[in-house]
């Protein structure tokens, strides 16, 4: 941003300068979630959730201010070295970044007992300009951010024609700029009393100030119709940013005031501090609701070879300027429960504090190596300060942080960025004077001036001149020159005139003056001459005063810069070494450890090998034991085997006996069975109760059969029989399918051989049909609905079974018939001489 054209600049590099602030605990109750370590860390304790523990995060910064920092120390870190640099052509950008009511607007304007930076900076910079600066309007606005150099006369025309209009706006009163309606809190301040001790003496200066604001990505001039009816301001209208010839950018047709005093820059800043966007959050009862940025310009240009006037040369003005940022704070609407016109202001807030933070985060990665373009137009904040990060000034960043828990999140938000930011290099131009002019030029001038008005006073004053001749005659030394001039003083005739026409004395007096006069005169020659050399000497000796006062100054400021780097590095080595010691204490017990968990290692290592052979041991009894088990079982179940080998042997002859006489049975003659039957006096239709025991007849061979039937049985109109049925786990039919009892019609399935019809061991079905009468499906289907098959065997104990197996006819949808089993009817017929619960004799 310096303008001059002919100065020589270098370019150096640095990383942009990251302070932190905390700010007090504004409520006793609030918990805290910050810990500063001075003199640059800080560390972030995150709240204890069911979800995360609570771990400590640790940032560092440049330098670290913890809660009850004094204003006075935050400046000279801060914004003193900017303030230097301003003075000397250096431009510089201040931003405050933090979260809504972090005391970013406490820092940067702070209050009449605690003045914060900007007034520091206005006091600092007037401070050391006093003596040097420029009457008003000799540096005039062009409008186009750059300035023009007028004369003396101009700028006297100016200046009464600004306090004619200013009258006439006033009505006939004239501006009173201490009386003006200054901030009542920065009037009453206390004065910082710092100054800059090495700014060009031989340089004129001026200030000027702009105040704007960035809101809802508008750039409005705070100063606008600064002189109109403060009681009815218009409305501000929205400004352009643009670039001037040089490439800087600026707000074209911004109000830039020129100012001579802090009191008048605080005058002005109050009156754009009443139109600023300011309303109550929930989190901050006065919450800026836009980016502010207060620009102090310092104008500067060299004197003329004499050290007398202003140079009138365009090229030789140096412009610098510096930013003071106190941007709006990053807050999340969830917790401000902002809505409507509050909420799109904190939309467009939160935007462009994330444009910064993209153009920085690009800037970093272009830095290594990336390719990227930064997107500094996309907010307009960023774009009016993209000389600062484009290398054209020094950028400084303090972040203002709220201990509170409440604000945890964005304060993680913050440092990190933060953070970042610091690994960012900036390169900034240091102008190198080089008009060509002995340097110290105005002071030699202005003491060479108070020099010859003494001589002025001195020669006007005969008694002074008879004193200075009477005390320089002893001090004209040996030269000849000066022995003529001493003879000539010792030959001054005695002017003691005794009357009034005492001629001789006359005579003598001039004849004395006549024949000295050519003496006086070359005497007056020489006198001049060693005068000049004598003039020359004292400026040429000013000059080496001037420049090594300058050196010295140069020296002294260098020396306080390194002193300031000593204790910075002293304050680091001593923290590096705390924490070396931290580090040696942790090495020492982790030493301790890794020994002891050796130690239980190798014990434990032991234990194993105990262990290991005790189990082999084991392995073995065990083994053993097991083989001999073995041998044993194998023995037992031999014997076993070998007993119920012979057991069943035994069974199996019985069996076959008992095979053998049911076969003789069976053999006999049928008839004769049935007669014997008849004759035993046993009705074949009559049901007796199934634990009555059967009558015992005398033919005690043939078996007498005991039947209970189950109900179905009875509807089939079986017989007298005890029924052995049991039912199995059979579906029912349908019963849509069910006919009448009497309707049913049986499918008789049974063996072709079978004990002959009328026995106890024949199934009464009224009406049936033989399976091998069936020769089609339709046969199956017509009138048949219930089945029966009858088979017939020797059970277990060698007597005579009748098994009968029933169901239901089911004709199925592909015409056919499926039958589904539902009852199962066991008839045995066994020896009446047999008990039917013990077994054969
Ligand atoms: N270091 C401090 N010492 C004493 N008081 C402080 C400090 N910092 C902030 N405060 C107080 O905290 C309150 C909020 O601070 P301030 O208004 O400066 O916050 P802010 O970050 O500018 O908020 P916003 O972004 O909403 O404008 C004010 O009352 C202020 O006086």
């Amino acid at each position: 941003m310096t303008m001059m054209n002919s100065r020589e600049k270098v370019f150096n590099s640095e990383p942009i300068q990251v302070f932190c602030r905390v700010r007090p605990v504004i409520n006793s109750s609030e918990r805290t979630c910050l810990k500063v370590v001075p003199p640059c860390e800080i560390h972030l304790t995150q709240p204890q959730t069911p979800s995360r523990h609570g771990k400590n995060i640790k940032y560092t910064f440049k330098e670290v201010f913890e809660e009850d920092s004094k204003q006075k120390t935050v400046f000279d870190l801060v914004a003193l070295p900017l303030v230097q640099n301003l003075l000397v052509g250096k431009s510089g950008l201040l931003l405050a970044y933090g979260v809504t009511g972090s005391g970013k607007t406490y820092t940067m304007t702070g209050n009449a007992e605690n003045p914060g930076i900007m007034p520091r900076c206005l006091d600092v910079i007037f401070n050391s300009i006093y003596e040097y600066q420029a009457k008003k309007f000799i540096f005039k606005p062009d409008k186009l951010n750059g300035f023009e150099l007028q004369s003396d006369a101009d700028a006297k025309l100016d200046r009464d024609h600004a306090l004619l209009s200013h009258i006439s706006q006033n009505k006939g009163s004239r501006p009173k700029v201490d009386k003006l309606n200054s901030d009542p809190d920065l009037l009453g301040r206390s004065r910082d009393s710092s100054r800059v001790n090495f700014i060009d003496e031989d340089n004129h200066y001026a200030v000027f100030v702009t105040y704007v604001e960035v809101y809802n990505n508008n750039v409005y001039d705070l100063l606008e119709d600064l002189y109109s009816d403060a009681s009815r301001p218009k409305p501000l209208q929205a400004k352009i940013v643009r670039e001037d010839s040089s490439h800087n950018m600026y707000v074209h047709g911004v109000t830039e005031v020129e100012i001579s005093s802090p009191e008048e820059a605080f005058e002005v800043f109050y009156k754009g501090q009443k139109r600023k966007h300011i309303a109550q959050t929930t989190l901050n009862t006065e919450s800026s609701r836009a980016h502010t940025v207060f620009n102090i310009r310092v104008v500067q240009a060299p004197t003329d070879e004499n050290g007398e006037t202003l140079l009138l040369d365009k090229k030789q003005v140096i412009v610098s300027q510096l930013s003071l940022v106190d941007l709006a704070g990053s807050e999340r609407s969830v917790r401000t429960k902002n809505t409507g016109q509050r909420l799109r202001e904190a939309g467009n807030i939160n935007n462009s504090l994330l444009t910064l933070r993209t153009c920085l985060e690009i800037l970093k990665e272009n830095q290594n190596g990336a390719n990227k373009m930064i997107p500094y137009r996309e907010s307009r904040l960023t774009h009016l300060f993209k000389n600062y990060f484009d290398g054209q000034g020094q950028v400084t960043m303090i972040i203002c942080v709220s201990p509170s828990f409440e604000d945890f999140d964005e304060t993680l938000h913050v440092l990190k960025f933060a953070e970042m930011s610091q690994e960012i290099q900036m390169t900034c131009p240091t102008v190198i004077p080089s008009v060509g002019y002995t340097p110290g030029r105005r002071k030699a001038n202005q003491a060479f001036k108070a020099a010859l008005l003494e001589y002025n006073t001195i020669k006007k004053d005969p008694l002074i001149v008879e004193t200075v001749s009477a005390e320089v005659k002893p001090e004209l030394g040996n030269n000849p020159e000066n022995l003529a001039y001493e003879e000539a003083f010792r030959n001054i005739p005695i002017l003691d005139f005794v009357q009034m026409d005492d001629d001789v004395t006359l005579k003598n007096a001039v004849s004395y003056f006549k024949e000295n006069s050519e003496l006086y005169s070359s005497n007056i020659n020489s006198i001049n001459t060693r005068y000049q050399a004598f003039r020359d000497s004292l400026l040429k000796s000013e000059r080496d005063t001037f420049m090594a006062t300058q050196e010295l100054k140069s020296l002294s400021s260098l020396l306080e810069v390194e002193k300031n780097k000593v204790s910075d590095f002293e304050r680091k080595l001593h923290h590096t070494v705390q924490e070396m010691n931290t580090m040696k204490r942790k090495f020492d017990e982790c030493e301790l450890t890794i020994k002891r968990l050796k130690r239980e290692l190798s014990q434990k290592n032991l234990e194993i090998n105990e262990m290991k052979i005790e189990r082999e041991n084991l392995i073995e009894i065990y083994t053993n034991q097991m083989a001999e088990k073995e041998q044993k079982m194998n023995n037992e179940l031999h014997n076993k085997l070998s007993s119920q080998k012979s057991a069943f042997a035994l069974e199996l002859r019985r069996k076959k006996e008992k095979l053998r006489r049911v076969r003789k049975i069976l053999d006999t003659d049928t008839d004769s069975l049935l007669s014997v039957a008849t004759s035993s006096g046993v009705p074949a239709t009559t049901s007796t109760a199934p634990t009555s025991p059967p009558a015992k007849t005398n033919t005690t061979e043939v078996p007498c059969p005991i039947v209970t039937p189950p109900s179905n049985i009875q509807a089939m109109g079986g017989g007298p029989v005890r029924s052995s049925a049991r039912r199995l786990g059979i579906a029912v039919s349908n019963k849509r399918h069910r006919r009448s009892r009497s309707a049913d019609v049986w499918l008789d399935h049974r063996p072709a051989i079978a004990v002959p019809l009328g026995t106890v061991m024949q199934p009464k079905m009224n009406k049936k049909k033989s399976v091998t009468k069936l020769t089609q499906a339709k046969d199956v289907t017509d009138g048949a609905s219930k089945y029966c098959l009858m088979t017939q065997g020797q059970d277990s104990d060698g007597d005579l079974e009748t098994r009968l197996y029933k169901g239901d006819v089911i004709p199925t949808l592909g015409g056919g018939a499926q039958v589904m089993f539902n009852d199962i009817e066991v008839l045995k017929q066994m020896s009446p001489s047999r008990s039917p619960y013990k077994g054969v004799d």
